[in-house]
């Protein structure tokens, strides 16, 4: 298993261009499902989950061609052999629940595997199963599988999630382009992606209103067509590399960024002592002076503070003066990098879903592991900020999420090195 090795002290400047989001990309890609005619992603991510993506439609016999080096897909469905995603391929990536609302939606018939538990905390599909099940889908659970039909298509419903859900939303959203009626979806999640995939379905043809806010309407149509679609932005790889100046002392331009994808996020990050600057080309990002402020953050729901940056925010923390606290309100067991930040001399308690980060002066580098996706980038930059040698092990975490990381680092002066197993 490959490794990363990280010489920390020196301060990142720079420029670094964001990818497209891994995120919007895993639901973007089920939509080939929903039409016969092909889809262009542009901008997409070189990431091992998208390839997963790739396997996981290829396996239903879409066709799927990575071109560009991987930065644009071509997905065609115009021959589907196969309506069940197996446990093979869902067992590795959560995200391949979103094939179960397209399928049914076009092909009346699903079988999908559920996903399970994941490092972060349980994570059931419950909701994305309600949803349907509200669009006249008729659903049972055997042997792993969710077996659903709909042998005379998804009927328009109103649905209201009872907690707000990006996943469950998603797959809603896909269902119900192609449901006879109308579909009103309440609480929906008002995630950039959500709004990226209302977009990239309303060029194929869908008739949508409201994504962005809690309430999207979806008027169903009987067919979808082609579309070529560019990948909003990655707004939690744009979070991560905003943090490498910040805990560096460095000056960063990342590239293709907006402020408005990550507005709490900045706001804790000003709060924290650090200036981000919106130009024409990306936001820039460095500290104001001297020393980091401590500062509390609260995860929460777009537009909240994400989930998916709090790790990487711990690691900035743990080098701030003063005591900040970290609640995490959506996961429930998103605190496996506080552990492995301890190992090089971070000062962290925590109880339940709340982490307390007592700032020290300088960490120190130390061999720690990598448990999740977001966990593994907290480390590499705890490991910039860090004196001497970080090695993070088990990085096939990070290769789910971050393309090129050793290079976008390195280009802004890290000493970043990837060591491969052989
Ligand atoms: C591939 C992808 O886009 N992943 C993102 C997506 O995950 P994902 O879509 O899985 O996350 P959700 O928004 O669905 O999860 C939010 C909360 O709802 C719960 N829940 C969810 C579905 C359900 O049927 N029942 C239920 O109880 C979850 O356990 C969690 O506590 O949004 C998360 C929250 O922003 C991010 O951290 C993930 O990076
Ligand atoms: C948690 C994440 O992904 P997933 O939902 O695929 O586990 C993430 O992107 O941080």
């Amino acid at each position: 298993m490959d490794q990363i090795m990280i010489r920390g002290g020196a301060p990142l400047t720079g420029e670094i261009p964001i990818a497209g989001a891994k995120n919007a990309c895993l639901a973007l890609m089920p939509a080939t499902l929903l039409t016969d005619e092909p889809l262009t992603l542009t901008n997409a991510p070189r990431l091992s989950d998208i390839r997963t993506m790739t396997t996981l439609l290829q396996s239903l016999g879409a066709e799927v061609s990575a071109l560009h080096r991987g930065k644009v897909l071509a997905l065609s469905s115009h021959r589907l052999t196969s309506h069940r995603a197996d446990y093979d391929i869902v067992r590795k990536m959560r995200a391949s629940i979103l094939v179960l609302g397209p399928l049914l939606a076009r092909h009346g018939q699903a079988e999908v595997s559920l996903p399970g538990g994941c490092a972060i905390g349980a994570r059931p599909v419950d909701l994305h199963l309600q949803a349907l099940e509200a669009m006249g889908a008729r659903l049972e659970l055997r042997e792993g599988y969710v077996h659903a039909e709909a042998p005379g298509g998804l009927k328009g419903a109103v649905f209201e999630f009872p907690k707000v859900s990006v996943g469950a939303t998603e797959n809603a959203l896909l269902a119900a382009t192609l449901a006879k009626g109308t579909t009103v979806l309440k609480n929906a999640a008002r995630e950039p992606e959500i709004v990226d995939l209302a977009r990239c379905l309303r060029a194929m043809g869908a008739r949508i209103e409201g994504e962005g806010t809690g309430t999207i309407t979806i008027e169903g149509v009987t067919a979808l067509g082609g579309a070529t679609h560019r990948v909003v932005t990655d707004r939690i790889e744009l979070g991560t590399y905003m943090l490498a100046p910040a805990i560096t002392g460095g000056d960063v331009t990342c590239l293709g960024g907006r402020l408005d994808l990550l507005p709490a996020f900045a706001e804790k990050l000003d709060a924290a002592g650090i200036t981000v600057e919106e130009t024409d080309r990306g936001l820039r990002v460095a500290r104001k002076n001297g020393r980091l402020s401590a500062v509390d953050v609260t995860t929460e729901p777009f537009p909240g503070f994400p989930t998916d940056l709090q790790a990487q925010m711990m690691a900035l923390l743990c080098t701030a003066e003063g005591t900040s606290r970290l609640e995490e309100t959506i996961f429930e067991n998103r605190f496996m990098h506080a552990p492995e930040l301890v190992r090089m001399g971070a000062r962290i308690d925590v109880s339940g879903g709340t982490a307390t980060v007592t700032g020290v002066g300088r960490l120190k580098g130390a061999p720690v592991m990598a448990t999740d996706l977001r966990a593994s980038v907290s480390l590499i930059l705890a490991g910039l900020a860090a004196e001497g040698e970080t090695v993070v092990s088990r990085v096939y975490h990070l290769d789910r999420g971050y393309e090129k990381v050793e290079q976008k680092l390195g280009a802004c002066g890290a000493h970043i090195e990837r060591m491969s197993a052989e």
